[in-house]
């Protein structure tokens, strides 16, 4: 079958399927970089595999558009779920007459190398071809840090292309602070303003192979990619029963202040509200918005993600959400009004 051109609308045969590589540190805003292409662009028939690496996935609910969604949860598709991303790609690959694009997009503590190489495999070589691999980078996050994760340098280093976001939150001089930054560790990669950029899929990008190496033993990133997690633990907490709103987001705003505490996601049942919370956590910021549809079949999740977490502790303080507030006459009924789409910090 013929498939449309990307980024002409006009129909052209493109075998193989060209794949995009989303990578990017937790929450820089991959997921809504992808709906924002998926949104730009309803005519393509986007399959998406999706990598989260706590064990419940979050993101794979908020994905708007997607003709097909493959969840690999519970660890980075570069190392602990490895076999799952092989998979994915080769069911994908059994049904390329279905879509006009692939995206995998990264768990945010992901290495690209051993990603990309999963295209390799005879199943998958012919059938889907990475055209680009893009990396999100969080512009106040980069700016608000002294040392960056060594995972992140290599998502730079391999990326085609660089799409910055939150930019409207920092200054102008920080602004380009951090786009030399970003340039040091990516100084052949473009800036695109967003995934539907003519540079990330222009037909002559297509079928371009990335640019990798395997890890070098010097590199310090290279250890993680046997399976560690990276330094990093991503701990799945219960929601077992509907959560107070208010708590909830008190509790969310003081845990992504801890140390050790990098992303706090996850789609929650609340008390007397039809519909679910999103939480969207980072060091930068915290946004609880209303979902656009009822909890789904999987129910409540939430995912905290960082470095020397107590996850105990952590779903002792979240079962407390439970509890009515404290400061509420009883019988004043409704779950406190939460923060409207978009990000507060
Ligand atoms: N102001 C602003 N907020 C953004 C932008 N992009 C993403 N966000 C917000 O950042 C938060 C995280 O976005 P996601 O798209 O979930 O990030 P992610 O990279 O997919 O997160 P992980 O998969 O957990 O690593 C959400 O609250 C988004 O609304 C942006 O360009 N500007």
């Amino acid at each position: 079958m013929m498939r449309r051109c990307l980024i002409m609308g006009s129909v052209a045969s493109t075998r193989p399927l060209p794949a995009l590589l989303l990578t990017g540190f937790l929450g820089a805003g991959k997921t809504t970089a992808l709906n924002a292409l998926m949104a730009a662009r309803p005519d393509l028939r986007v399959g998406v595999i999706e990598n989260e690496a706590g064990a419940e996935g979050v993101d794979s609910d908020l994905l708007q558009g997607a003709a097909r969604v493959v969840e690999i949860a519970g660890g980075c598709a570069c190392c602990t779920v490895r076999g799952a991303l092989s998979s994915a790609l080769e069911l994908l690959a059994e049904r390329t007459d279905e879509l006009d694009l692939v995206v995998v997009e990264a768990s945010g503590i992901a290495d690209p190398v051993p990603i990309a190489q999963a295209f390799q495999v005879p199943a998958v070589r012919g059938a889907i071809r990475i055209a680009a691999t893009v990396c999100v980078v969080d512009v106040p996050a980069v700016a608000a840090a002294d040392l960056l994760p060594h995972v992140w340098g290599r998502q730079l280093r391999f990326a085609d292309q660089v799409l910055l976001t939150k930019a409207d939150r920092v200054s102008g001089p920080r602004l380009a602070a951090v786009r030399r930054r970003v340039r040091e560790h990516a100084p052949h990669a473009g800036f695109v303003a967003g995934l539907d950029d003519p540079a990330v899929l222009a037909p002559g990008a297509t079928g371009a192979p990335p640019v990798i190496d395997a890890p070098r033993a010097s590199d310090p990133s290279a250890s993680s990619a046997a399976g560690d997690g990276h330094g990093f633990a991503a701990h799945a907490l219960r929601v077992a029963t509907p959560l107070d709103a208010h708590r909830l987001e008190i509790w969310v705003r003081e845990a992504v202040r801890r140390p050790g505490v990098l992303r706090v996601k996850g789609v929650v049942a609340v008390r007397g509200r039809r519909r679910p919370v999103v939480v969207q956590g980072t060091p930068q910021g915290v946004a609880l918005a209303e979902a656009r549809g009822p909890v789904s079949a999987r129910g409540s999740r939430l995912v905290v993600i960082g470095t020397d977490l107590d996850p105990v502790a952590l779903q002792a303080e979240l079962d407390g959400c439970a509890g009515a507030r404290p400061d509420r006459a009883p019988g004043a009924g409704q779950a406190t009004t939460v923060s409207a789409p978009g990000v507060s910090a």
